[in-house]
C-alpha cells in the first residue's frame, strides 16, 4: 500500500507586490515549521536564533541540524542572530520561546517594538506567576495587537508536509486575517477564533495528559483505558478553563480535543515521551535529560496543581500525575485510587448536573 503524498499541494506562489514581513523568535522545531511555511506563502520571513554559529549554519545550509536536521527548508528563510537584525519593520512577530524565557525575550525586544503584531506559538505557563504567554505580552508590551496560535501541530509532521490544521486566536480581525495570510496553506488550514485563553488553555493543559498517556502506554494500558483517560482529561481541562473565563465550547474545536488527541497518540510528542520515559522507570532528571528539547507538561503539572487547589477545581488526573511525579508516590497505587472516585455526571462542564 502506498502512503499519501499531500506535496501535490505545495504550490508555487508569486511574491506579493507588498509581501508581509514576518519574524520568528526561537529556533527550536516549532518556530522552524512555522518560519518556512510564512516563507513559503511568499512572506519576507527571517528567524531569531540566539546562538550566533548555529543562525550562520542555518543561513547557509537552510537547515535546523539541532531540531529538524532531515528537512531541507525554504530558500528565501533568513536566520540571524541579532535581535536588532530580526525585529524592526516587521508586521508580524511569532514568538517561539519555551514559557520559562518567554518574558526574558520579550523584554529585550520591548525597545524595538513599533507597530508590530505579536503572535505567540507557546504551549506554557509561567512558572511562579501562573501568566499565559498572552497576560505576559500585555505586562511587558501594552497596546500591541496580540494573538495566539494553537492547535494539533507537531512541529515534523507540519515540515514533513503532512495536512494540519491550527486556530489563530484574537480579538483584532486584522491581525486573525494577516496571520492566515501568513500561514494559510492548501497544507496548513488556520481557522480563527476570538476566545484567546481558550485556545491558550487548551494548548497548555493537554501537555499534562500526554505525559500521563506516555506512561500509561509504557504500562500498555488497553484501548478503553486510554479512552477513558483521554475523555476525563478533557472534561478536566474544560472545567478549570471555565473556571478561568474560557468557553467550553472552545474545547471541541481543534486547539482543545485536536490537540489533546494529537498529542497523547503520538510517540512525536515531546511530553508523551517524558510520561513514556518516567513509565519505564527513569526518574524526572533522566528523562528530561534524553530528550533534549521543551517539555512544557513538566511545570505545568505543578502549575495547574497549585492552582487548582486555591480555585478548588476538581482536578483528579492532574493532582494524581504531581503525587508520582513530584512526590514519588506509586503510580499503579495512584491508578487505583483514581478508578476508585465516586460517581460523577459525563460532560458535567457543559451540562448542569440535573440535565445529564
Ligand atoms: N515542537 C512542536 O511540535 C510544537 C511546539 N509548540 C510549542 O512551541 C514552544 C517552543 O517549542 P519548540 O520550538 O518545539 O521548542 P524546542 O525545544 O524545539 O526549541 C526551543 C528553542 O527556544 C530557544 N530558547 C530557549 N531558551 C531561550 C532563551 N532564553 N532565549 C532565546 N532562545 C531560547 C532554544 O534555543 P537553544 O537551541 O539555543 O537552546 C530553541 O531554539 C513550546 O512552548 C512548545 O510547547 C507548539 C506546537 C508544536
Ligand atoms: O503541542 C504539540 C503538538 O500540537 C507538541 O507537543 P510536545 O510539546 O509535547 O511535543
Amino acid at each position: 500500500m502506498n502512503d499519501f503524498n499531500f506535496s501535490a499541494l505545495i504550490t508555487p506562489r508569486e511574491k506579493p507586490a507588498t509581501p508581509l514581513r514576518v519574524a520568528v523568535l526561537g529556533g527550536g522545531s516549532f518556530g522552524t515549521a512555522m518560519a518556512n511555511l510564512a516563507a513559503r506563502n511568499g512572506c519576507e520571513t527571517c528567524m531569531w536564533i540566539r546562538d550566533e554559529n548555529a543562525a550562520k549554519d542555518m543561513q547557509q545550509t537552510k537547515r535546523n541540524m539541532r531540531y529538524l536536521p532531515d528537512f531541507q527548508l525554504e530558500d528565501s528563510l533568513q536566520f540571524s542572530s541579532r535581535l536588532e537584525d530580526v525585529v524592526p519593520n516587521r508586521d508580524i512577530i511569532l514568538v517561539a520561546i519555551p514559557s520559562h524565557s518567554y518574558r526574558d525575550v520579550l523584554k529585550q525586544i520591548a525597545p524595538m517594538i513599533s507597530g508590530q503584531a505579536i503572535v505567540s506559538l507557546t504551549k506554557g505557563i509561567e512558572a511562579e506567576t501562573f501568566c499565559l504567554m498572552s497576560d505576559i505580552i500585555q505586562q511587558e508590551l501594552p497596546e500591541v495587537p496580540f494573538g495566539v496560535l494553537s492547535g494539533p501541530n507537531l512541529a515534523k509532521e507540519i515540515v514533513a508536509n503532512m495536512p494540519a490544521g491550527t486556530v489563530i486566536a484574537s480579538s483584532s480581525e486584522a491581525l486573525r486575517n494577516a496571520v492566515q495570510t501568513a500561514l494559510h496553506s492548501a497544507l496548513f488550514r488556520v481557522f480563527a477564533s476570538s476566545d484567546v485563553h481558550g485556545v491558550e488553555l487548551g494548548g497548555a493543559l493537554k501537555n499534562i495528559y500526554a505525559i500521563a498517556m506516555g506512561m500509561g502506554a509504557a504500562y500498555n494500558v488497553g484501548e478503553n483505558t486510554r479512552s477513558m483517560l483521554l475523555t476525563r482529561a478533557l472534561a478536566e481541562m474544560s472545567r478549570f478553563a471555565v473556571t478561568l473565563g474560557a468557553n467550553p465550547l472552545t474545547f471541541l474545536g481543534l486547539s482543545g480535543v485536536g490537540d489533546l488527541f494529537a498529542t497523547c497518540s503520538s510517540p512525536l510528542s515531546r511530553n508523551y515521551q517524558i510520561g513514556y520515559a518516567l513509565g519505564q522507570g527513569k526518574n524526572l532528571e533522566e528523562a528530561v535529560a534524553a530528550l533534549g528539547q521543551t517539555a512544557e507538561g513538566i511545570n505545568t503539572i505543578r502549575q495547574v496543581s497549585a492552582q487548582s487547589k486555591l480555585l478548588d477545581v476538581y482536578m483528579p488526573i492532574t493532582n494524581a500525575l504531581y503525587e508520582v511525579i513530584f512526590e514519588g508516590k506509586p503510580p499503579l497505587g495512584i491508578a487505583l485510587s483514581l478508578m476508585q472516585n465516586g460517581h460523577r455526571s459525563d460532560v458535567e462542564f457543559v451540562l448542569p448536573h440535573e440535565q445529564v
